[in-house]
């Protein structure tokens, strides 16, 4: 894992852009697995000003986010089909664009199908993502199987209780959402995980020691050839040790 430790929220998510957009430049028919949430949401407004400033072209490339909540309206504020287009799709126009659909009849077939999509149309080839406090990738929670494929996940307190920030009130926060899996996470060829604030200290010190366990979906990524962090000096504490893996 190359770890490299910036300033804060706005550097990181400066540099993140910088990634993707050298990525895009690299190959312009690139695949981006996206993420939702505060953490990528400044990389996003990056990207959309690296579009408009540097004319970075997105015509050939393909976007594959990782989640949305089951049962949610795609058009309802806080959905994840809502956030990207509010921050990222209506900005910049995309070769395609594809999230799960949390509102499919059958959740399980619609599981299936997104994950023949990685498959056939993907895999990425950098792939986003934040951290949540209890580890979390995509909304694989504490426990999730590393060989889980797309599938429905039950959202644990913790991550209801901090994505409440978003919605009016506790109760309003989705219980479930279809995720990709760890498996499905792990084909991307590339990984960048962006991690900012203090309250992700805890989950930076304990994913630093290197140690693997699904206790803790993020330690997975010491399984993968590739991962870049870029973490800011409040979610940083210098006395972990990096070198694990
Ligand atoms: O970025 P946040 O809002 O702290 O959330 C942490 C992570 O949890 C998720 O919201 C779960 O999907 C990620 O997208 C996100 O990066």
């Amino acid at each position: 894992m190359k770890v490299k430790v910036v300033k804060d929220y706005e550097e990181m998510s400066q540099e993140a852009a910088y990634f993707l957009e050298d990525e895009v430049k690299n190959n312009p028919a690139s695949k981006l697995g996206l993420a939702t949430g505060g953490t990528p949401r400044g990389t996003y407004h990056h990207l959309v000003k690296g579009y408009r400033e540097r004319g970075v072209d997105y015509s050939q490339v393909t976007t594959f986010n990782l989640d949305e909540y089951v049962n949610l309206p795609r058009n309802h504020e806080q959905s994840y089909h809502t956030f990207m287009e509010k921050h990222l799709f209506s900005h910049i126009p995309f070769h395609a664009t594809y999230l799960p659909n949390g509102q499919a009849e059958d959740l399980e077939a619609e599981c299936a199908a997104y994950e023949k999509l990685i498959e056939t149309e993907g895999p990425p080839d950098v792939q986003l993502l934040g951290i949540g406090e209890n580890g979390h990738i995509g909304f694989n929670e504490p426990g999730a199987s590393f060989g889980s494929t797309t599938h429905i996940a039950e959202l644990t307190d913790t991550t209801r209780q901090a994505n409440a920030r978003f919605f009016s009130s506790l109760e309003e926060v989705p219980k479930q959402a279809i995720t990709m899996g760890i498996s499905s996470i792990l084909k991307s060829k590339k990984i960048l995980l962006l991690v900012s604030g203090s309250a992700k200290e805890a989950a930076i010190e304990r994913l630093l020691t290197g140690e693997v366990d699904e206790g803790f979906p993020a330690s997975v990524l010491y399984r993968h050839a590739d991962v870049t962090l870029i973490v800011d000096e409040d979610a940083y504490r210098k006395d972990v040790d990096e070198s694990g893996g």
